[in-house]
């Protein structure tokens, strides 16, 4: 059995009186793309940086790719765009790009090196120095620093934060390909919808600590139901009891389905029209939005 590309177990870090990460335990298989989500100050940074060995953890174990996180022959398969980046302004983008597969020790032809910055859009600025490069052309020169060594794990730390949209979509096509080609990756992002576009699983991090992981069909696997209606009057509307209204249509949660047939035949017995009864999906910013809330209350 091959051994997952990221694993991770129990790592804490405290800055001061805070705890910034308090236990955390996952794992990234091969080939697979894993987002973590969670909201400002969740750790997830701080997480990633104790990946790559850039903080050191109060406690915790990490694997990369079968071997110790700290071991030089794994991180040179790691491919990294950090969450703040800056690349020497001296060098032009085709330098930035040999200064780094010399780093990792891997010899990548000079054609290849510049498919990678075709592949994020700067096959024409190869030569020019990245002095002077917009800050999104800035990071999409750190997406080909994070791919252009041929790594088997790529950490992204908010790779689209200052991208253009046609610059997200690209990142998204990016991922597609890297998940086709079988390399693993673990981003970090607060764009959701991005998210749930790409990736295979998500791990939720609140206040340092795992809140919840899964595959996206397990996060939002729980069905609603939503009733169409026309022309509810009064009395329908206490049938409806408490279920949320949101425009036209009632959402029934998963836990009342059973009573649904009963409650149309009702409906309809009081003259409602029933246009649809239509299966919803909660979307991944609900779900994330709702462990957070509990996270704060409890
Ligand atoms: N170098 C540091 N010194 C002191 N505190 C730190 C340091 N780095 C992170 N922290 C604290 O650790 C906590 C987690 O920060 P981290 O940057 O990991 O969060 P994050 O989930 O990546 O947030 P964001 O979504 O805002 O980027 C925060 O409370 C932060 O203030």
């Amino acid at each position: 059995m091959t051994s997952p590309a990221v694993w991770a177990s129990g790592l804490r870090k405290r800055y001061g009186k805070r705890q910034a990460v308090d236990g955390v335990t996952f794992e990234v298989g091969r080939g697979e793309v894993v987002a973590l989500l969670g909201p400002n100050g969740a750790g997830k940074t701080t997480v990633i940086k104790m990946l790559l060995g850039l903080v050191r953890p109060d406690a915790g174990e990490v694997m990369l790719l079968g071997r110790p996180g700290t071991d030089p022959q794994s991180r040179a398969r790691v491919g990294y765009l950090p969450e703040l980046f800056r690349y020497q302004p001296w060098l032009t983008a085709a330098e930035v790009l040999r200064l780094h597969t010399r780093l990792a020790s891997v010899t990548v032809p000079a054609a290849e090196q510049q498919d990678c910055l075709g592949l994020v859009g700067l096959a024409d600025r190869a030569g020019d120095r990245v002095g002077g490069f917009s800050k999104g052309m800035q990071q999409r020169l750190g997406l080909a620093v994070a791919l252009v060594a041929r790594p088997e794990l790529v950490v992204l730390d908010e790779p689209t934060s200052a991208l253009d949209p046609i610059g997200r979509a690209d990142v998204r096509d990016l991922l597609l390909s890297l998940r086709e080609r079988e390399v693993a990756v673990l981003l970090n992002s607060h764009l959701i919808g991005e998210v749930e576009r790409v990736c295979d699983r998500v791990v939720i991090l609140d206040h340092g600590r795992v809140a919840t992981s899964g595959t996206l069909a397990e996060l939002l696997g729980q069905r609603e139901l939503r009733l169409r209606l026309e022309g509810v009057t009064a009395e329908a509307e206490s049938c409806l009891g408490s279920y949320k209204k949101e425009g036209d249509q009632y959402v029934v949660p998963i836990i009342d389905l059973e009573t649904v047939p009963d409650l149309v035949a009702a409906l309809v017995k009081l003259g409602v029209r029933v246009h649809a009864v239509e299966p919803g999906r909660i979307t991944l910013e609900e779900r994330l939005l709702d462990i957070i809330r509990s996270g704060e209350t409890s």
